[in-house]
């Protein structure tokens, strides 16, 4: 499939929301606040347990085949004993009735120690699974207290936090002031990307942590600068007009996202797992050649998939009116989006990357000879 292949599915896929968060985080207090809400009552949560010890189950034991529940307000919870692929295939007929699906959204609950990419590689790339879902967001819950601890042993957090369309911080009221702070700012330079906001017991409105994908999102320019982070609005207003001649004419990295201070500013402790992860915006003036990204996007994906976390862009395709909105984890692409309508008055490319030991040098210089060759 082409990465700007527009044509539209044939019918609207089940928006999946990711919900992980490294163990004890918070993220069954949250989903247990989630399924009450009238918002949710056409949802199927799945819980990820991987051959774990069910005790996340025990949290819906409304059942007695210890595999689908019914709760009152109608939400449908799953335990994953099975294969996810198999299990997300066969949901779209298990949880029907007289033919008619019973549910139209569905959360995933992964492990704490799950990466989230092998779910969504799952979710995407097994043809009968992408045919009927169609990932909406990855939210990843993060506890204010021990968070920094965390991201200092487990890779694996990192990874979540990295991939994140939102974070939700936990446990503010356990935590010092100095530790969230501190925790805040890391995820700032991890993944400028997300929003992070602050959960006090798992309390949220459902529809917050919904809708996070593009498929949903409103052209109005708060909407995308939300979506693609504060980096590609500083990349935006940072351009030097020097380097405009060329079709890459600003970029940012995520020690000036965070700090909105030079990216020379000292980096922290090169021992720490986040030095590893580097966010990185470029900004293009000129309306870009589809096939000439495509091809790089294609490469660089193929050699560097599973260091590049996220990706997230907003493009001016050379003939077409209106942008396109692409994202991607790893080396798999959603199916690209067409908005309305250009926000706002400015109308250029931008490419956000989250990576993991990937030098800026690396991309910068192999997407210039791709698009300027
Ligand atoms: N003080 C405080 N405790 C919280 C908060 N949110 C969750 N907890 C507690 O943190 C503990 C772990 O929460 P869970 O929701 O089970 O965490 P989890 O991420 O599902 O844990 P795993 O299933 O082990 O991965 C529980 O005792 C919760 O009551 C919060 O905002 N403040």
């Amino acid at each position: 499939m082409s990465y700007f292949d527009t044509s539209p599915p044939q019918a609207r896929r089940i928006p999946v929301t990711l919900l992980t968060g490294f163990l004890g985080s918070g993220k069954t207090t949250l989903l247990n606040q989630l399924v009450q809400q009238p918002s949710m009552s056409r949802a199927l949560v799945i819980i990820n347990e991987f051959g774990e010890i069910g005790l996340d189950h025990q949290l819906f034991t409304a059942s007695t085949d210890g595999e689908q529940i019914e709760l009152s307000n109608g939400c449908i919870c799953c335990s994953i004993r099975t294969d996810l692929a198999q299990t997300l295939k066969d949901a779209v007929w298990r949880f029907a009735r007289e033919g008619q699906r019973q549910f139209d959204r569905l959360i995933i609950e992964t492990t704490g120690l799950a990466d989230p990419a092998p779910i969504v590689h799952t979710l995407m790339s097994e043809a009968k699974v992408a045919r009927h879902y169609a990932l909406d967001g990855i939210v990843t819950v993060m506890d204010a207290a021990s968070g920094s601890t965390t991201l200092d042993r487990h890779d694996e957090a990192l990874r979540q936090a990295a991939m994140a369309d939102l974070l939700l911080i936990t446990k503010q009221d356990v935590a010092s002031k100095e530790q969230l702070d501190a925790l805040r700012q890391r995820l700032a330079a991890i993944n400028p990307s997300a929003p992070q906001r602050l959960l006090d017991h798992g309390h949220i409105e459902a529809n917050d942590l919904l809708g996070l994908g593009p498929e949903d999102m409103d052209v109005r320019s708060a909407d995308i600068q939300r979506w693609l982070g504060e980096a590609a609005s500083n990349a935006a207003t940072a351009h030097s007009p020097t380097l405009s001649a060329g079709a890459l004419f600003a970029r940012v990295d995520s020690a000036e996202v965070q700090t909105g201070m030079s990216p020379a500013a000292p980096l922290p402790d090169a021992n720490r797992h986040d030095d590893h992860i580097r966010a990185y915006c470029f900004v293009f003036e000129r309306p870009i050649k589809a096939a000439r990204l495509e091809a790089w996007l294609s490469l660089i994906t193929s050699l560097m998939g599973h260091d590049m976390l996220r990706i997230k862009g907003m493009l001016d395709i050379e003939g077409r009116d209106r942008p396109l909105v692409i994202h991607g984890v790893q080396h798999l692409f959603h199916p690209p989006v067409e908005l309305e309508a250009w926000p706002g008055d400015e109308r250029f490319s931008r490419l956000v990357f989250i990576t993991r030991d990937i030098p800026r040098q690396t991309l910068e210089m192999t997407l210039g000879d791709f698009l300027d060759g």
